[in-house]
């Protein structure tokens, strides 16, 4: 492989060899093969023995042919192996897989339509006209054949009725007119139908993504979940716009043929449906098959989404340690795998096509020689045995078609099973069921008790811990801790000792696995998004702004209460630009007057993720954010982290304005000397999980054998009796 990239790059670059046409074609060669191992990566290289000892002798279309032959049979051999295993699980009484057999399928297909039309909400306006028009067309057509035989049968046989010709090409044009009319009017409304179940799906999904618990994000990957949302929900649109439509249409067809042909031969017509039979088997195993493909090859499309999704979000990164090429070769890797499945699927779809075209064309060998017999005997008249041939290649298409689409369908079950699967998970974090009205009056009563009595917690840990799916240890075990009215509380500790995980559980991204956390004695579990997003604040460590003007990121999630009278838009009136104005300027961002120093103004869009703005404006606005919506509670996630010394200074006076507003602060910080600039009057060390000390921060700075006096010490922070310094260790 090395060599061969080697030998390619001098070939590339010699400008004599492109003129050689044997090294012309062996450059050929070497790319071919170049890339194809490149794709395949650190996996089994599938042609190793094929590209080193052929690859002279075939062309490179040759050699991409064997290849996925190559693939396809071995797929098929691995597919057969891993159902044998399977086979020999159920043995062991293992669970039985789901196997889905003709009638499996309906089955799930029902269950399907029925989520369909539930989560859809179809409308009869629509769906009654579609299957009126389908009925329809499939008589119209299924008509055709007779006057097209009657037409054969007068051009062959020199009819001389002018009237008899003129009755059975008047006939064919009408109903292929009216079936042309049935045939649009269908396909449209079935296109509608299709597009509106995307765009139902869509919404849905999208909604209840939204919904889930952080954890579900922690486990699944962005790119994954866009790859649903696209991919997979496409599939269900494509199967009612066409895949279902043609198979109903088909059937229908099928069903009017079959009539005619028992009309006019029925034993032939019996012999017929054997051979259709035969047939429909053959569609049936391939449309297992292809169902197992389909759902490979959509987990692959969305792990390759997943790829791709990541090297765009971490596109700085990926620059910045040269990686392009590395993401480059993921995805054409991810891709290539996906490229080799599909290849898969055409051999499947080509050998099946073989099968039973063949099979069709034994079929119709076999009944014109029927025929033959029949018309010698004179048993027919020739112009029924014509009509006949001509409905038995009707049929015998339908059924085809059905075949064809069949597969199509199953496939689309297995992506439609994992859309579906998806919108009605159930978040493991969400709001009380109902609300109900003895714990609406207790809630009531509790906020009556905590006016009356400012002592009680504003947010109170009772025996808390907490525990992320993926790691072995808790994050916070058995944390007890009491926040009052008035509380400026600093968290501290060690990287990874779990002060961001306290926060977290106050905002209630994730559940406690024991204990609880409550807000003015309710428990977070009880209480409703809303709510607590109305009573708690947060200042991430790392704001994200959405790719929107600087006054909506401000106001996100404030409700728009003016409407714009240039574009009909609905807006913000006046009263919250200058709120924004006034918040964005206590946050050290003015976007007025001299201190506008950046040309800001309320409407200018920060681009994806804020990235026009640096780090320490960006936490800017995430202050301002606080700043407009006076919470009960701020909680702030290193606030002054990102940002000199002269800004904190501003930040600073920022959160003292903000903090006046608020019941009580929570902030985690690394750099204590923000905790004197604060006032901060209480903080709690972490250790590993744990709360290891809590107190008065000059008491705590005091004693010397603590872990807080011990961090504050390695940033040269002495209790303020002695010397004091703020200078960064
Ligand atoms: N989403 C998550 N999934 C799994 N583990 C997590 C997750 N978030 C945090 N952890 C783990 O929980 C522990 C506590 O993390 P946390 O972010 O609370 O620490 P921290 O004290 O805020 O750290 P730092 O000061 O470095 O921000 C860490 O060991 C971390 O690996």
């Amino acid at each position: 492989y090395t060599q061969s990239i080697g030998v390619r790059r001098e070939l590339s670059s010699s400008a004599a060899a492109t003129h050689h046409p044997t090294l012309r074609h062996h450059s050929r060669n070497l790319r071919h093969f170049s890339s194809c191992r490149r794709r395949i990566g650190g996996r089994e290289p599938l042609l190793q023995s094929l590209s080193s000892s052929n690859g002279d002798s075939f062309t490179p279309k040759t050699q991409t042919v064997i290849q996925s032959l190559t693939y396809f049979l071995r797929f098929v051999v691995q597919t057969i192996q891993s159902r044998r295993v399977i086979e020999e699980r159920q043995d062991g009484h293992e669970p039985e897989p789901p196997k889905l057999g003709i009638r499996a399928s309906f089955r799930k297909l029902n269950d399907s339509r029925k989520s369909l039309i539930r989560l859809v909400g179809y409308d009869s306006s629509l769906l009654v006209p579609a299957f009126s028009f389908l009925v329809l067309g499939a008589f119209m057509s299924s008509v055709i054949p007779h006057y097209y035989s009657s037409c054969i049968s007068c051009v062959a046989a020199g009819e001389p009725s002018r009237e008899k010709i003129v009755m059975a090409i008047a006939g064919l044009g009408i109903t292929t007119l009216l079936e042309a009319i049935f045939t649009g009017c269908r396909g449209a409304l079935f296109w509608i139908a299709g597009t509106r179940a995307n765009y139902n799906v869509r919404v849905k999904l999208h909604r209840n993504l939204l919904l889930q618990e952080a954890a579900f994000f922690d486990e699944t990957e962005t790119g994954f979940l866009l790859s649903r949302l696209n991919n997979d929900v496409n599939k269900i649109g494509m199967v009612i716009s066409f895949h279902v439509n043609i198979v109903l249409r088909q059937l229908a067809q099928f069903i009017f043929g079959s009539a005619f042909l028992l009309r006019i031969q029925p034993k032939l017509a019996l012999v017929a449906f054997g051979g259709i039979g035969v047939v429909a088997w053959i569609s049936k195993v391939y449309g297992e098959f292809a169902r197992v493909l389909a759902e490979r090859l959509q987990e692959l499309f969305a792990k390759s989404s997943a790829v791709a999704e990541t090297s765009f979000s971490l596109s700085e990164t990926v620059r910045a340690f040269d990686g392009v090429s590395i993401e480059s070769d993921r995805y054409e890797s991810s891709q290539y795998d996906a490229l080799q499945l599909e290849e898969v699927q055409a051999w499947a779809y080509g050998s099946h096509k073989f099968v039973s075209d063949a099979v069709q064309a034994a079929l119709q060998c076999l009944l014109l020689f029927s025929c033959w017999t029949l018309g010698r005997a004179g048993s027919i008249p020739a112009a029924r045995l014509t009509s006949f041939l001509f409905y038995t290649n009707y049929v015998l298409e339908s059924s085809n078609e059905v075949g064809d689409q069949w597969a199509k369908i199953q496939s689309a079950i297995g992506a439609s099973t994992n859309v579906f699967d998806l919108i009605r998970r159930i978040p493991k974090v969400r709001d009380p069921l109902e609300v109900t009205n003895t714990l609406r009056e207790v809630n009531a009563a509790q906020n009556l008790i905590n006016g009356a009595n400012d002592h009680r917690p504003v947010i109170k840990f009772s025996d808390l811990t907490v525990a992320y799916g993926t790691m072995e240890k808790p994050a916070l075990k058995k944390v007890n801790l009491d926040i009052s009215r008035g509380d400026k509380v600093a968290i501290v500790g060690r990287s990874g000792s779990g002060k961001s995980s306290m926060l977290r559980t106050v905002l209630r991204f994730y559940d406690p696995l024991a204990g609880n956390c409550t807000l003015d004695g309710v428990d977070l579990k009880a209480m409703k998004r809303s709510d607590l997003a109305s009573k708690v604040v947060v200042v991430e460590q790392e704001p994200h702004l959405f790719p929107m003007s600087l006054m909506d990121n401000v106001l996100y999630g404030i409700e728009m209460d003016a409407v714009d009278e240039s574009t009909g838009e609905k807006s913000y009136s006046d009263k919250f630009r200058v709120a924004v104005s006034e918040a964005l300027s206590l946050a050290g961002l003015s976007v007025t007057g001299e201190d506008n120093q950046l040309g800001l103004e309320l409407d200018t869009r920060v681009g994806e993720g804020g990235r026009t703005l640096s780090g320490g404006q960006r936490q800017r606005v995430a202050i301002a954010r606080s700043l407009v919506r006076y919470p009960d509670v701020l909680l702030l996630d290193e606030p002054t982290a990102a940002l000199d010394s002269q800004s904190e200074k501003v930040v600073v006076e920022a959160l003292e304005s903000a903090m006046s507003k608020t019941r009580c602060m929570l902030m985690v910080t690394h750099r204590l000397g923000v905790i004197r600039s604060l006032g901060i009057n209480k903080v709690v060390v972490l250790d590993r999980g744990k709360i290891v000390e809590v107190g008065d921060p000059e008491e705590l700075l005091r004693k010397a054998d603590g872990l807080y006096s011990q961090l504050a010490l390695e940033q040269g922070i002495r209790p303020s009796s002695t010397n004091v310094s703020l200078s960064p260790a």
